[in-house]
């Protein structure tokens, strides 16, 4: 028998040894099982050619849950929970599946590069140290790894990475998001942890559903992803890891629409940051750093929330000459303090909690601010480097169209399809508004119900663009011959005699 046989043998002797052991100690009084796992230990490990890893629930007297501990029971559930013989289940997130994970003295093995590890759940019953306490023992959960000591290199190091990060990754994917929001006038009790408040987040709206130019909504989301798997990348350049996207068009054009569908996709948290109920800067920055890493900070209708238009100086109010265009801004600035919402927030506030040096805390967060008038706000506020990408939502087009037809009528093709597509050129609707005339407003509605009344409200709008078109015609047409015929010549404007023919004469503007 050769040498590595021996070992080989005597190595799972020893394991299954210690697999009867782990079954057999919770029938032995602790004080017992501590006597025997001291001494058995010590002798073994001058034989046990395997290293043993555990990885507890709670450490020490710690009360927060061990994160590796649940990054390994992830990991377990996802990749081992079909070989495992004996398994736990639970209610998922959205109380819509079962979660199967390993039961309690269960044992799995993993292959990792030809390397094969054992897993064993345990849970060993400790006495509580109170004596008054109510439950006489304490129930202690932990993971077991086993592995053979010539792969201790490749298990310690890459192994246990992959354990973590694929861990991590599915507790990410299987947690129950959350939109928080700080709600006005609410004063935070003392005894309150945090500022914001919070429940479940289940927006369905994704980009599949959004109606916007497919080349856009491709662009975007190449964005959002690329930001998401930059984190080498912002360390690398030393910038902190965060994006603002700036979302503005008409009401109803799907600003709020995309940032749910931005949150789903990235599976991120939204922080809805109410602005008007934040009193001062000062809680502003409190209310950031409590925001997690994978989160999206909403500002919607940044123009109403503050007036951080840059026209707040006050009349009379006037900058002697030699003042530069710093200066412009920093009064600009300091007129904000005055706030009419109540808010003392300032522009400066708000610059600072966009990229002030609390706005790196935490890593992995999108900062998005929407608004109808774009053209109000403070040039400072949404430079590039502070808002990285400015998006436009606008009216909706017939790829728009295509894509509300699918969401609410789940049809691709109809023959009222090349009349909706002639009519949307022309007029300016909204894809709410496309969106409402395609719902069905009574059960008999079926699909062609639904366009008719579409095109119908299509046509309504041409017609009264129409009326609107003429009537600025006519009144532009009445201003001008009216001032003919007071005048005969056009105020401001100088009128040229050609001499030449007395009826033809040019208008030079000279004005
Ligand atoms: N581009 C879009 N794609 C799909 N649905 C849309 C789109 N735009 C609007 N909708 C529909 O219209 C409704 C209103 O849209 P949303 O609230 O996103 O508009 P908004 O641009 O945020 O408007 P406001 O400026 O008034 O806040 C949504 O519930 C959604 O059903
Ligand atoms: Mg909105």
């Amino acid at each position: 028998m050769k040498m590595s046989e021996i070992w080989t043998t005597m190595g799972s002797t020893l394991a299954s040894f210690m697999f009867l052991w782990t079954i057999m100690r919770q029938y032995c009084p602790y004080e017992v099982q501590r006597f025997f796992e001291k001494y058995t230990h010590r002798i073994m490990s001058y034989f046990y050619p395997y290293i043993r890893i555990s990885f507890h629930e709670y450490m020490g007297d710690r009360l927060k849950r061990s994160e590796a501990y649940a990054a390994v029971e992830a990991y377990l559930s996802a990749n081992t929970s079909k070989s495992a013989k004996r398994l736990k289940a639970e209610m998922g997130k959205d109380s819509s599946n079962l979660v199967l994970t390993m039961d309690e003295y269960e044992r799995v093995t993993d292959d990792y590069e030809g390397v094969t590890v054992w897993w064993v759940s345990n849970k060993v019953m400790s006495p509580t140290r109170s004596p008054m306490s109510y439950y006489p023992e304490q129930e202690k959960r932990l993971y077991k790894l086993t592995f053979h000591n010539k792969y201790r290199d490749i298990i310690t190091g890459s192994y246990l990475e992959h354990v973590m990060r694929e861990g991590k990754e599915i507790r990410l994917r299987n947690r129950q998001r959350k939109l928080y929001t700080n709600s006005p006038g609410y004063k935070w009790p003392s005894y309150k942890q945090t500022m914001w408040s919070h429940i479940v987040f289940e927006h369905p709206a994704t980009f599949d559903t959004m109606a916007m130019e497919p080349e856009k909504k491709r662009e975007i989301i190449e964005d959002l992803v690329t930001f998401s798997k930059s984190k080498d990348f912002y360390e690398r350049i030393g910038k902190a890891w965060k994006r603002g996207y700036l979302l503005y068009g008409p009401p109803g054009t799907g600003k709020s629409t995309m940032i749910a569908a931005m949150a789903n996709l990235l599976a991120y948290d939204v922080y809805d940051l109410e602005l008007t109920a934040v009193k001062d800067n000062t809680e502003l920055r409190k209310l950031l750093i409590e925001t997690t890493s994978k989160s999206i900070i909403v500002i919607e209708d940044i123009d109403c929330s503050l007036d951080l238009t840059g026209q707040r100086k006050k009349k009379g109010d006037k900058l002697s000459d030699d003042e530069n265009e710093k200066d412009v801004v920093a009064v600009r600035k300091e007129g904000k303090e005055e706030g009419g919402s109540g808010s003392k927030v300032t522009l400066s506030g708000l610059l600072n909690f966009i990229d002030g040096i609390w706005s790196a805390c935490g890593g992995e967060r999108l900062i998005v601010f929407t608004t109808n008038y774009v053209e109000k706000l403070d040039p400072a506020l949404i430079r590039r480097g502070r808002m990285d990408k400015h998006i436009q939502l606008s009216y909706c087009t017939f790829d728009g169209f295509k894509v509300l037809a699918n969401n609410y009528l789940k049809l691709e093709a109809h023959p009222l399809f090349d009349t909706v597509k002639r009519l949307i050129g022309e007029v300016k609707i909204t894809p709410a508004d496309v969106a409402e005339n395609l719902m069905p407003k009574s059960p008999l509605d079926d699909a062609h119900k639904c366009l008719s009344n579409l095109i119908e409200a299509l046509e309504e709008a041409a017609e009264a663009e129409a009326v609107r078109q003429s009537g600025t015609n006519e009144e532009e047409l009445v201003q001008q011959n009216g001032s003919f015929k007071e005048n005969g010549e056009v105020p401001g404007d100088k009128v040229i005699d050609q001499g030449m023919n007395p009826c033809h004469r040019w208008i030079v503007n000279v004005a």
